[in-house]
């Protein structure tokens, strides 16, 4: 479960006050979501997601909504913030740094068809040129000082044989320069689970919040490895190639993207690899996450270092 933030009816009735969406007519938690507080808010203007931030500060609000309304007016599908009657994005309920934005009609899919990896492709591809006129800068919270830095705790809790891996692995990525690749804005978490389809359409990204400025072949990488990784844990070609063909119909990619992939998917595996690791050993207090297994990621950098 996951409304962590009870938000009673009076208190939606008040809050909906500071917004031109009608009157309350009904609230219901989403199960689903593991970080923030979500609601399905209805009005009789419409149908809406309410979402309590439960770790983002007010402070780092803006940017991800900013950027969510400037993606949306671009066609890039995803949901539209909805400002306040006083022109502000961001809001504050029951204490919490909160927001509103519309309700796509979609659902996230475990098991994606080839045509459907084909439009994430797509629409990501749609994300990344649409990005680029995009004002604000992000750098990555999750790059390569992030994990050169976290590693250190991890060493001395794995194995030496994972250990070596993981510090083999990111001298490689360090050693590499890729700031000469294209750039811009970034997903960085585009997970099955971050995007909900509609058939093989999709309705729409969801969950901004690690959006940055990076490569995007590293953010399509990121996209591949969860798209085109089967149960058995290993990278379908078909799936893979979907995905880059509905990339490519939009923005194709240069030469030295595509033959930096291979070190991109390396780098999207220890960037979850890490983490994963980290919420392992030294989950947060205050614990609201629960830790998604770490060595599927070990398992697909060795697979990905043995092709
Ligand atoms: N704009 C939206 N329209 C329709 N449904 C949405 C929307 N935003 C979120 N949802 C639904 O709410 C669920 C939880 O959202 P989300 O995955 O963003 O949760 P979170 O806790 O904020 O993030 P995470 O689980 O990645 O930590 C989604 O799986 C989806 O079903
Ligand atoms: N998508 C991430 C969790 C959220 O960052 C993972 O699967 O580890």
């Amino acid at each position: 479960m996951s409304v962590y933030t009870s938000v009673s009816e009076a208190q939606m009735r008040s809050f909906l006050s500071h917004y031109d969406l009608g009157e309350f007519t009904n609230l219901k938690g989403i199960a689903q979501g593991v970080t923030n507080t979500n609601y399905f808010v209805t009005t009789t203007k419409g149908r809406f997601v309410l979402t309590l931030f439960e770790v983002l500060s007010q402070d780092e609000l803006p940017f991800y909504l900013q950027l969510m309304q400037h993606l949306s007016q671009n066609n890039v599908a995803c949901p539209k913030p909805i400002a306040q009657i006083n022109g502000q994005l961001d809001a504050n309920l029951a204490g919490k740094p909160a927001c509103l934005v519309s309700c796509l009609h979609g659902a996230d899919v475990a098991h994606p068809t080839a045509e459907q990896c084909h439009s994430v492709g797509k629409m990501l591809a749609k994300m990344h040129v649409a990005g680029s006129h995009f004002e604000q800068h992000m750098d990555n919270p999750r790059g390569k000082a992030w994990w050169t830095k976290e590693c250190e705790r991890l060493l001395p809790l794995m194995s030496y044989v994972d250990a070596t891996l993981l510090k083999d692995t990111i001298a490689k990525l360090n050693a590499h320069d890729d700031s000469v690749l294209p750039s811009g804005i970034i997903h960085a978490d585009l997970f099955k689970d971050n995007v909900l389809l509609h058939g093989d359409d999709v309705a729409g990204f969801i969950d901004f919040y690690y959006a940055c400025h990076g490569n995007f072949m590293y953010d399509l990488a990121i996209a591949l490895n969860d798209w085109a990784r089967t149960d058995a844990n290993h990278i379908d070609a078909e799936f893979q190639d979907a995905l880059l063909a509905g990339y490519m119909s939009v923005r194709p990619l240069s030469k030295a993207e595509q033959q930096y992939l291979p070190l991109a998917q390396e780098a999207a595996c220890i960037r979850f690899w890490v983490s994963r690791l980290l919420d392992y050993h030294f989950p947060p207090a205050g614990e609201l996450t629960f830790t998604k297994n770490p060595d599927v990621f070990r398992d697909l950098l060795l697979k990905l270092q043995q092709q």
